[in-house]
């Protein structure tokens, strides 16, 4: 079981879409998406929103400045947008149009593609609660996309095309820019541009579609609960142009407007662990609205599905021990998915080493 989004598969849940529910012109949500507790996003006053960093990679592989910004970005906020990426406009929208199109299926030929028992892979509801949570306004299909070896022979090559040849091209896309941001995140941490990716090995990758679909009561849910992503980077794609991801900095929800042609990144919990914590994996959340659907596809980027993780050897120094336990990946993706751990939780209470002599 491999899982680098937040959440995961009901096990055996039986087809519910909540697009069909919306489907249902209700006035009200069922009980079960309602949530009393949901603290407000700072005012969209674009005076007082503190402003989201935006990395120029073009500019980054030339070094200099920009390589400050990127470190800034990773302490302070653990996300950024990142702008001149080199990714064809092309290949993005038909990507876009197919994920668009995988979602309007009829529910019949979404059955097909549905999660079997025990299987986190294609479409479903994917979350497993406690009971006495509230479940997310969204429907989602989540599939290992490579290496290639990894993928379920039962998935991949049944997608509909042009979907499938679409996804392909994208997902070896998005495996370059995963590398190339590797290289720039270790030049910024000042170690040198391979370490990162061979403290990961040969990167994992896995891409979820979230398809939230307009709510009558869009203030009592929310479309994705806080948490932070299991990856070493996730790198998210807005589908169209609705606006609903925020991102928890400084204690506060600061909503995101994201740019044209841009991608937002996200430090997941592995990258906080490689790199021994100078790097902080971001919260987020979506919300959602009455007026219009949202779409985004996330690819989540790890480490080697069999290999370990833990602090990369450069960061570790007599000054700086280690400050998390070296794991296999598969515990790693157990522990962080085992109820008892919430989201970082895992990283926080089973992998940190808490040292009590250190001086300076
Ligand atoms: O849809 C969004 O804006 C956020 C998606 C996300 O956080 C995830 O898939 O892990
Ligand atoms: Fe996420």
């Amino acid at each position: 079981m491999t899982n680098m989004g937040a959440e995961t598969a009901e096990v055996g849940s039986h087809p519910s879409s909540v697009k069909e529910l919306a489907n249902e012109a209700l006035t009200k949500v069922p009980e079960r998406y309602v949530r009393p507790d949901i603290d407000p996003p700072i005012l969209s006053d674009t005076h007082s929103l503190p402003q989201i960093p935006v990395i120029d990679l073009t500019k980054l592989l030339l070094k200099g400045p920009e390589l400050d910004n990127l470190d800034l970005a990773c302490k302070q906020w653990g996300f950024f947008q990142v702008i001149n990426h080199g990714i064809s406009m092309e290949v993005v929208e038909d990507v876009k149009r197919g994920a668009e199109e995988l979602f309007n299926l009829s529910m019949e030929e979404k059955k097909k593609l549905w999660q079997k028992p025990g299987d986190m892979e294609g479409f479903g509801q994917i979350v497993e609660k406690p009971k006495d949570e509230a479940s997310d306004w969204v429907d989602g299909f989540y599939i290992l996309t490579l290496p290639s070896h990894s993928r379920n022979p039962h998935l991949f090559p049944n997608l509909p095309q042009p979907f499938r040849e679409n996804l392909e091209v994208y997902c070896n896309e998005m495996r370059e820019l995963a590398m190339k941001m590797y290289a720039v995140i270790g030049e910024a941490l000042g170690i040198g541009p391979k370490e990162i990716q061979e403290s990961l090995g040969e990167p994992g990758q896995a891409i979820k579609i979230n398809y939230y679909p307009p709510c009558p009561q869009p203030e009592s849910v929310l479309g994705l609960k806080p948490h932070t992503d299991a990856s070493a980077l996730t790198i998210l794609l807005q589908g169209n142009e609705v606006e609903g991801l925020q991102v928890k900095k400084d204690g506060t929800w600061v909503p995101v407007q994201p740019l044209p042609n841009a991608f937002m990144v996200f430090l997941g919990d592995v990258l906080e662990v490689v790199t021994n914590a100078i790097y902080r994996s971001i919260e987020h959340r979506a919300v959602v609205n009455s007026w219009k659907e949202r779409f985004t596809i996330a690819t989540f980027s790890g480490p080697e599905w069999n290999g370990n993780i833990g602090p990369a050897p450069s960061l570790v120094t007599p000054q700086t021990p280690p400050l998390f336990k070296t794991i296999d990946v598969v515990d790693f993706y157990q522990g962080y998915l085992s109820p008892q751990h919430r989201g970082k939780s895992f990283i926080n209470n089973v992998l940190r080493i808490h040292h009590h002599n250190l001086k300076g």
